[in-house]
């Protein structure tokens, strides 16, 4: 053997090892067709970094494969690739936000259907300031109709006067763009946009102001009972075009945030009921139409935000328990929400947290804490150090965990506790945590063998709606990572949701056959798109 080749062989070696804890390199009985299908898409993902990441486009002059998703995405949806992962079965959403989830312009156009709908602008709105001035939105009850109500856009508008939101839009000056300049206005206010991330609000302080500001304004329209119905089905039905069978997600509670169809505002206790009950109608109806397996149901993390102090927090402990006991199907954990960098930490509430396994107990009852922890840049922060309280209050996921790829104790915690963390690759970039896919510290958990979920966090206000854009990045970022890891991660939101043994045994089942069918389909695809292959 000459030197060469003993140092290929060594070489090889040194490899395996260091791969040998990622989960796709532990898959030991790959199917002929899984294979196959893993190699088609390194080739399709190949040949489109040159044909279509390397070209120069008039709006985007510099594209490359997992670039800033805002300026990326009008190239990402013209791919083979995002298409082919368009129907990939992507098993549960566990780290998602219900206020984030809806098209803006589908919640529009629900809002539109309500005549009790009013919005009003502290001032008239002109060409000059429309950009830094948003839209309030609120049902008014019957009797409290503006008798008469000039547009926003008229000189004389009575600064927070209210309109109806259709008298607004048809009335919104042709100067300022007429009705579509209206829905622009209320797109701007409900979204991030691009020259937002990368520009004017370049820090993770600057894009939370933003960022904070569309649940605001978004509010009134989502907890408006009528709207909230056909929010929650919209949801439901648009996570499983895109193949994800079963939903987890964050709902925000904060006393009587629910308003009634006659703008009375009741507890939160009506969200539970209106959303056991989409989720049945989604569920017969999905029977109906023979597609029963493709939608297992849904849940919801109880979540309050980290600016309400102990005495509150208690009350919301309370709460939840309430809640469990009502719909012990439905309350799936507790979380704390908000961003770590400027609100209060886990150790703030300890003292209160700790009561809550004890107040469990009393109640009969089981919730899991599943704590975000570690969203941010820093290095030994308070929120950084979110990451040990999370870990110390037994959280049985992590939310977000960006920082955590700095803590090598809490690493090998996670993966001794098996605790899983749920990473928002696209969520990350545009709340500015990272440039780019590139710098993101995914691989470096991955490479651990920390089991992942990838995650879309709130895709109303990113436009990641579903979770095939992040599965893109993912996908096109890492030269390692191909389909069989895809797979793992979407088994592993399965097995690290909170279904019970029996239900995940199920929806395991149920992935499987739907990857078998999609292996087919990629399978084709190659033979289409690769006829030397
Ligand atoms: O990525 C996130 N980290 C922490 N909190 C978040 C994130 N996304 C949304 N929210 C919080 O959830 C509520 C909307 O339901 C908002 O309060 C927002 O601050």
């Amino acid at each position: 053997m000459t030197a060469l080749e003993q140092y290929k062989i060594q070489r090889e070696e040194l490899i395996k090892l260091d791969r040998s804890l990622r989960r796709d390199h532990q898959v030991t009985s790959l199917s002929a067709a899984e294979a196959e299908a893993d190699q088609i898409i390194r080739k399709i993902r190949a040949a489109e970094a040159t044909s279509i990441w390397s070209l120069d486009y008039p709006s985007i002059p510099h594209p490359f494969p997992g670039m800033e998703f805002l300026t990326g995405r009008e190239i990402i949806v013209k791919t083979k690739l995002f298409e082919i992962l368009s129907r990939m079965p992507k098993g549960a959403l566990l780290h998602a936000h219900l206020d984030g989830m809806v098209n803006v312009s589908i919640l529009l156009k629900l809002a539109l259907k309500y005549p009790s709908i009013h919005v009003r602008a502290p001032k008239s709105l002109t060409t000059q300031n429309i950009d830094a001035v948003a839209p309030e939105f609120l049902p008014l009850p019957k009797n409290e109709y503006p008798k008469s109500a000039l547009g926003l856009t008229e000189t004389s508008y009575q600064p927070n006067s209210w309109v109806p939101i259709q008298v607004a839009r048809e009335q919104f000056h042709p100067d300022l763009g007429g009705p579509q300049g209206f829905d622009r206005w209320v797109t701007r206010a409900l979204t991030i946009n691009p020259s937002e991330a990368y520009g004017t609000h370049n820090t993770s302080v600057k894009i939370w102001k933003k960022f904070g500001s569309t649940f605001l304004v978004g509010g009134n329209l989502t907890r408006y009972a009528p709207i909230l119905e056909d929010y929650i089905k919209e949801f439901f039905h648009s996570s499983i075009e895109d193949g994800i069978s079963y939903v987890e997600p964050r709902v925000n509670f904060m006393s009587k945030t629910v308003i009634m169809a006659d703008g009375t505002r009741v507890h939160h206790r009506e969200l539970m009921v209106i959303y056991d009950r989409v989720i049945r109608e989604v569920k017969e109806e999905m029977k109906r139409r023979g597609r029963e397996g493709e939608f297992i149901g849904a849940r919801i993390i109880y979540s309050t935000v980290r600016f309400c102090d102990n005495k509150e927090l208690e009350w919301y402990l309370q709460d939840c328990i309430a809640l469990k006991k009502e719909f012990p199907h439905l309350i799936a954990g507790f979380d704390l929400v908000g961003h770590e960098d400027e609100l209060y930490p886990l150790i703030y509430y300890a003292e209160t947290l700790l009561r809550f396994p004890a107040m469990q107990k009393e109640a009969g009852v089981e919730i899991p804490f599943i704590f975000h922890a570690g969203e941010t840049l820093g290095d030994g922060t308070v929120a950084d150090m979110n990451l040990y309280d999370a870990i110390l209050m037994g959280t049985k996921r992590i939310g977000h965990g960006f920082s955590l790829v700095k803590h090598p104790e809490l690493l090998k915690i996670c993966k001794e506790r098996d605790i899983a963390v749920e990473v928002c690759p696209i969520s990350n970039e545009i709340l500015r945590l990272t440039s780019s896919m590139l710098t993101h510290p995914l691989p470096i958990l991955l490479n651990h063998g920390i089991h992942v979920a990838l995650c879309s966090d709130d895709p109303s206000v990113f436009g990641n709606m579903g979770l095939t854009f992040d599965y893109f990045q993912v996908l096109v970022a890492s030269e390692q990572t191909g389909l069989i890891q895809l797979g793992e991660m979407a088994k592993d939101s399965i097995k690290y949701s909170t279904l019970e043994a029996h239900l995940r045994e199920e929806a395991l089942g149920l992935w499987q056959k739907q990857w078998h069918k999609f292996l087919e389909y990629v399978i084709a695809v190659g033979k289409e798109a690769l006829p030397s292959n």
